[in-house]
């Protein structure tokens, strides 16, 4: 029996969240997600604390301008108690949730300063961290953790930390911090974690299709799903969940609904992007992940990373996704094998400067 979340802010069950992403998960991501079926919580991409930091204002935008009626968690990265303790204070100035604490950010640039994933090299700082952030939240406070840094070596202690503090919600992302986003995800730890706090616990990790997530519910028994990178691929990825468990008929989209996503991501992501070519960079990010799925041999994908102009990339758009009754064509569940969304740096690519460029900005290493 998993037990149900804390209060009434959940409005079903079992609860979906869409994974916090950086530069992803902003207001404008919000806004369609929202528009293509909510999930049931939202967290923001993570406020950076540090003796001289402040809310970024971008991020609070998604806060105060929330485009959904769903909750907002605001959450923190950081391990300096004192300005922890401070973020807390300013950001509990606005219509948020709850404060959730980035155990598990990878990029090696955040883990070596102690912070995100390298918490969990030091479940005595943990403790620590934990202790004061509880003492200063009075509403909802939760955590999001990977499952170890090397290692699982400190997993029981940490989730032992995690009932200590009274966390009110747990989100499991089932890979260590060296596993990156590339490593199996093991949700038996995801399990583990369900088997041992208190709180409800949304199970993270590659939740790729309705079908994979009923798998991961009933595998470990978790209280929900959190959802990144296959809700970037299939933005209706909620709604398909909610109207699953709720028995109802399961909404399909074809590609031709696709391409009207490429259309919303372009004009809802445009502010403070001005520039024509750089917004197509940025689009490309999205579509990395959607290209996955519109078909198997990967053309949309490999035409799509060429574009540079925009009258070049919605012509790709319309090629590949409308003309010829393609927008009849059911949009893929799966990502069809082989395809991937991040050409790694081991990818056998060419070395040409517009590769380069490509993979820079393809790239997730940088991110968490
Ligand atoms: C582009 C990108 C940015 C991310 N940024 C964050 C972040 O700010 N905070 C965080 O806790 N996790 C971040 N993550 C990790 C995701 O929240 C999630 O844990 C991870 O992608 C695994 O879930 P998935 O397989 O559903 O994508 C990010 C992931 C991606 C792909």
């Amino acid at each position: 029996m998993t037990p149900p979340l804390p209060d009434t802010l959940i409005p079903s069950q079992p609860p979906t969240a869409l994974a916090p992403m950086q530069d992803v998960t902003t207001r404008a991501f919000m806004a369609i997600v929202n528009e293509y079926g909510p999930p049931d919580l939202f967290f923001t991409e993570y406020f950076r604390v540090h003796e001289h930091s402040r809310p970024e204002a971008h991020i609070l935008e998604s806060i105060d301008d929330n485009p959904s009626d769903r909750p907002v968690f605001a959450q923190l990265i950081g391990e300096d108690i004192e300005h922890m303790q401070r973020t807390v204070r300013l950001l509990l100035e606005h219509p948020i949730a709850g404060i959730d604490l980035n155990m598990g950010c990878p990029a090696p640039k955040v883990y070596k300063k102690n912070v995100g994933g390298g918490l969990l090299r030091d479940p005595d700082k943990i403790d620590a961290l934990l202790g004061a952030l509880r003492e200063v939240c009075p509403g909802r406070f939760t955590v999001k953790m990977r499952i170890g840094f090397a290692d699982t070596e400190h997993y029981a202690p940490i989730l032992k930390l995690i009932n200590k503090h009274d966390v009110d919600l747990l989100s499991v992302h089932g890979r260590t911090v060296k596993g990156m986003y590339r490593s199996e995800v093991d949700y038996d730890c995801i399990k583990q974690a369900v088997d041992s706090v208190a709180c409800p616990v949304l199970a993270n990790g590659d939740v790729s299709s309705v079908a994979k997530g009923q798998w991961v519910l009933a595998h470990t028994g978790a209280s929900g799903l959190m959802i990144g990178r296959h809700a970037i691929r299939n933005p209706w990825i909620f709604r398909q969940l909610r109207e699953t468990f709720d028995g109802q008929p399961v909404f399909q989209p074809t590609l031709g609904d696709v391409r009207g996503y490429v259309d919303l991501l372009w004009k809802e992501t445009r502010k403070g992007r001005h520039e024509d070519e750089r917004h197509v960079a940025y689009l490309k990010k999205f579509l990395n992940f959607v290209g996955q799925s519109v078909d198997p041999e990967g053309h949309f994908l490999r035409t799509m990373r060429r574009a540079r102009a925009p009258e070049d990339f919605f012509a790709i758009c319309d090629e590949c996704l409308v003309n010829g009754g393609r927008d009849q064509i059911p949009f893929a569940a799966e990502p069809y094998p082989g395809l991937i969304a991040r050409p790694s740096r081991e990818a056998p690519t060419g070395p040409s400067a517009s590769n380069a460029g490509e993979l820079q900005e393809c790239n997730l290493d940088n991110v968490t």
